[in-house]
């Protein structure tokens, strides 16, 4: 059986206070790190020095989610900051199989994202060398958005090609991911949940995190259903 992994994302935690946010999401399975260049995306985040905090405080390891053009340029840095892993977008990226290949002799996980209007299809000739395939479930640029219904048909799509290839990358969900549709997202094909405004807008980030796995593992006997 999968297990259900919780991602919060630090986009939505409180930046005067990283160190002991990221305390309170000690039993997450990710810290995801969210990473806009102003130029792919109309918001400007995180630069290295802040993975390179979150591995010095933290030991849960560190999803890098890169919003940039020419990931290529930048891949390095995030890398040797001390990212677990990274993805990088299909859109922004010229050379996705190189940039796969760059960070596995780095030793970094290595995933591609997809925006809402991206087509799963065109992983086809990538999907093989993938740890993960992050599927974006609202546009890239702000935390608290509304999660895309037809998402849910991505997720189905990505499940099947997966299962063709005879692979069995993480899948992961971003955006707009709560208590009320996690369930369902994992019986779609989802195993990695993105959660900022769910953790980090709750009273008790550590328990949210514990609801949203239990709520997710919910959805996985539903798999394949
Ligand atoms: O990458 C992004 C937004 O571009 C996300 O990781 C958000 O940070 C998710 O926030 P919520 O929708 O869970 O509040
Ligand atoms: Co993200």
């Amino acid at each position: 059986m999968r297990n259900v992994k919780i991602s919060p994302s630090i986009l939505s935690a409180d930046l005067g206070n990283l160190a002991g946010d990221l305390e309170k999401i000690s039993n997450a399975d990710f810290i995801h790190i969210d990473v806009m260049d102003g130029h792919f995306t109309p918001n400007l985040t995180f630069g290295p020095e802040v993975v390179r905090v979150a591995k010095r405080v933290s030991n849960v390891p560190l999803d890098v989610h890169m919003m940039v053009s020419n990931p290529e340029e930048s891949i390095d840095w995030y890398a040797d900051a001390g990212a677990d892993l990274i993805t990088v977008h299909y859109e922004a990226a010229t050379h996705l199989h190189r940039i796969v290949s760059r960070l596995h002799d780095k030793g970094v996980q290595a995933g591609v994202v997809l925006n809402p209007a991206t087509p799963v299809c065109l992983l086809e000739s990538i999907i093989d060398d993938l740890d993960m395939v992050l599927l974006m479930s609202v546009n890239p640029g702000f935390g608290g958005q509304k999660y895309i219904e037809a998402t849910y048909a991505k997720l189905r799509e990505l499940t099947a090609l997966c299962k063709r290839h005879g692979v069995d990358p993480m899948i992961e969900v971003d955006g707009g991911v709560g208590m009320g549709n996690i369930e369902q997202i994992v019986a779609a094909g989802a195993n990695v949940l993105v959660a900022g405004s769910a953790v980090f807008g709750s009273q008790d980030p550590a328990q949210a995190v514990f609801d949203l796995r239990e709520a997710g593992t919910r959805g996985i006997a539903k798999q394949n259903a």
